[in-house]
């Protein structure tokens, strides 16, 4: 290890942010029922400008009314390029209640970017004599917050998560598609044309890069990195694809456009009972072979050392902290 140790995550399940524009107070209720760990009430892009003041306040009245039961309740504002941010916390902080956990600030660019969200945040807490801090998360979603998606992970103690945005990640690196996250028909190799058979294509994952770059950031700041939408809510197989190789890169969890991706979300970001048994497993043979003073063992023909206890835990102690 370096003499630099990273500060840990926050505790708490993130398997599941299930969004909904703050304009459709109708949806509330059924969102705080819901199985997601995460609710993510919208103010910015699914919020038409005429209505970015009625959905403001419907948000505070829900922040103040419904019973959010254990969730993690966050606000996503509007970007800080519009009219529109700093009416969002505002309002929020001097109206609402302190149930509310989280500010979304969409579109970092820099860590100045959510500076300046703290600044205005702390001076309303100190005025309003308000005891809870809200905390922060961001989504990474331009070229520019993902060249500097490490100063912002670092950015305030406020951070909590960072979301990758695959929607305007793509428009903001020009990228040639209006899909939602996933697979993407022209992103594909072949096998050489020097090799026999047919050359079928294989996908690559066009957010490889990105997802990599947030989970470091993230791992190495203390917070949670978290997938983003997937837009095509009828492609069940698409989004558990998206979600497993997110999963798979070290990130705890995904967004939920529409509930039936909700359940989807869960079941990828749970280990499952064969990962968590495998992993206790190999926690059992390496306590084995510590206590015959070995620093590496032999688990199903393969190679165990201390490296994989760490890994093993990983699995464990995500294991844990869901079932609380
Ligand atoms: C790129 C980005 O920035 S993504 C983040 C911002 N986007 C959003 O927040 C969009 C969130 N999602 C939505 O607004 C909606 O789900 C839509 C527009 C995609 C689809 O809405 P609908 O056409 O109403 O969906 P549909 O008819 O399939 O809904 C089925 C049921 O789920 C409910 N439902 C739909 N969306 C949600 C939601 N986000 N949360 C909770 N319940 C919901 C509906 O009310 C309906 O309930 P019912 O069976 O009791 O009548
Ligand atoms: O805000 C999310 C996105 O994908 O854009
Ligand atoms: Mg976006």
């Amino acid at each position: 290890m370096s003499f630099t140790v990273p500060p840990t995550a926050p505790a708490r399940p993130n398997r599941c942010q299930l969004f909904g524009p703050g304009s459709r107070p109708e949806l509330f209720a059924k969102m705080a029922s819901s199985e997601a760990d995460v609710i993510n009430l919208d103010l910015e892009d699914s919020v038409a400008p005429a209505d970015k003041a009625a959905a403001r306040a419907n948000i505070i009245k829900a922040i103040n009314d419904i019973d959010w039961g254990k969730k993690t309740l966050s606000v996503r504002i509007n970007g800080l390029d519009t009219e529109f941010w700093y009416r969002d916390v505002v309002d929020v902080l001097e109206q609402a209640g302190e149930r509310i956990d989280l500010f979304m600030i969409p579109k970092a660019g820099n860590a100045k970017d959510i500076y300046t969200v703290d600044a205005l945040a702390s001076a309303i807490e100190m005025a309003k004599g308000r005891k809870k801090k809200v905390g922060f998360e961001v989504i990474i979603e331009t070229a520019l917050g993902f060249r500097n998606v490490a100063e912002i992970a670092s950015s305030s103690p406020r951070m909590q998560a960072m979301s990758l945005g695959a929607a305007d990640f793509a428009a903001s690196m020009g990228m040639q598609t209006t899909g939602i996250g996933g697979t993407q028909e022209n992103y594909y190799m072949l096998p050489p044309k020097e090799l026999e058979g047919p050359r079928d294509r294989v996908y690559g994952d066009p957010w490889h890069g990105v997802t990599a770059a947030i989970v470091a950031a993230c791992r190495s700041a203390g917070i949670l990195p978290v997938d983003g939408p997937y837009g095509d809510f009828s492609d069940d197989d698409g989004f558990l694809a998206q979600a497993r190789r997110s999963a798979t890169l070290g990130m705890v969890g995904k967004w939920a456009i529409h509930p039936k991706q909700i359940a989807l979300a869960n079941s990828v970001f749970t280990p499952s009972e064969e990962q968590v048994s495998e992993a206790r497993a190999i926690l059992a043979a390496m306590k084995e072979a510590d206590e015959k003073g070995q620093g590496a063992a032999v688990y199903k023909g393969r190679l165990i050392d201390l490296a994989s206890v760490r890994q093993a835990q990983v699995i464990v102690r995500q294991a844990e902290m869901i079932a609380g």
